[in-house]
């Protein structure tokens, strides 16, 4: 299974480095390697997470979404190639890059095999987002700010404790005007984050072993999150793609991630790696070592009480073309 790539953007001095340091305490078991883009010849950044030095490797003198993506590239390579590859990896971008460009160079089909980007996370700063708005309303007008918002998967806004409840729903209120309100995480959804976004890593897999002989499971906390839940859904028979899809666009709204490995009809023998987050789906082919396992394993995660797991599950049911019996 290819090892999670999570990217962790937005403005300077947003909370990116506060963000990390969350993640890396809350999945305290998983061996993550940290990637970290300061923007300047001072690596301040690496210094600031609190884990264990050899993890962390600095891109140094340049900017992640530019000059410096050969870098990032090979960087990658460079520690998944360790004897003790990480289960996970984070990637903090500089202040000021563009995280579309960044979400982009990791799109590279070669890297995609050893190294799936998992989601592309912009932490925006509410109190400076409110103090904008109070002067002259110019947030958005800045292109890096509005593109940084436009181009993440999942929005975390930092700094909330700074504001008063009116104030932050204003902002609350700007931006779902620019962003779907399901996709922007406050300071308690953010805590469930690293589960929402590492569920992928091997490390957490062997903490959740899922029940023996449950085809459909739903995972009610099973992620220790009370505000996400889960629907764990898989097939010896391969799907019918136009019915997959139907019922995808169907749930579209409700999901925040999906992902999983799928076998279509027709075409049973090169198994997908697909990829759901936010309103970013990704299709391509499965890591070589999940072709040998069987049929299609799909996860769906959405907001516990929006996301309808059981009309999820018999959606899926629904895509196995109607008389098919031969194994996936
Ligand atoms: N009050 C408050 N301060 C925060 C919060 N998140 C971050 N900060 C503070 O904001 C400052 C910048 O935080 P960092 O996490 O270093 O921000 P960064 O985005 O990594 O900064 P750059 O690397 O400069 O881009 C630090 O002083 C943090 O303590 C938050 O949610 N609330």
């Amino acid at each position: 299974m290819a090892v999670p790539v999570v990217v962790v953007g937005g403005f300077l001095g947003a909370g990116k480095t506060s963000l990390i340091n969350r993640i890396v305490n809350r999945c305290a078991p998983l061996r993550l390697s940290v990637l970290v883009n300061d923007f300047g010849a001072l690596a301040i950044d690496s210094d600031l997470i609190e884990q264990a030095g050899e993890r962390i490797v600095t891109l140094k003198n340049g900017c992640v979404c530019c000059s410096l993506q050969g870098d990032l590239l090979a960087s990658i390579r460079m520690v998944l190639s360790r004897p003790d590859p990480p289960d996970a990896v984070l990637v903090e971008c500089s202040g000021v890059s563009r995280i579309g460009a960044v979400r982009d160079a990791l799109l590279d089909p070669v890297i995609w095999q050893a190294a799936a980007l998992e989601a592309v996370v912009c932490v925006a700063d509410a109190a400076d987002m409110a103090a904008d708005m109070a002067a002259d309303g110019g947030y958005f007008d800045d292109p890096l700010r509005a593109a940084s918002i436009r181009d993440a998967d999942l929005v975390v806004l930092s700094k909330t404790d700074l504001l008063s409840g009116a104030v932050l729903e204003r902002v609350l209120a700007a931006l779902h005007a620019r962003k779907r309100a399901d996709l922007i995480l406050r300071p308690a959804d953010a805590a469930d984050l690293p589960g929402l976004l590492l569920a992928a890593a091997p490390g957490h897999a062997r903490a959740t072993v899922p029940r023996q002989g449950a085809r459909f499971r739903a995972e009610d906390g099973a992620d220790a999150s009370s505000l996400f839940a889960s629907v764990s859904w898989r097939s010896a028979r391969a799907l019918d793609f136009g019915t997959f899809q139907a019922a995808i666009q169907r749930h579209a709204a409700t999901i925040l991630r999906a992902k999983g490995i799928l076998r279509l009809h027709g075409r049973e023998a090169a198994p997908l790696l697909f990829q759901m987050v936010g309103q970013r789906v990704t299709v391509g082919p499965a890591p070589a070592r999940a072709a040998g396992a069987d049929g299609t394993r799909l996860v769906f995660i959405g907001r516990r009480g929006r996301i309808d797991c059981a009309a999820i599950a018999a959606d899926m049911d629904g895509c196995v073309p109607p008389g098919t019996t031969g194994e996936a």
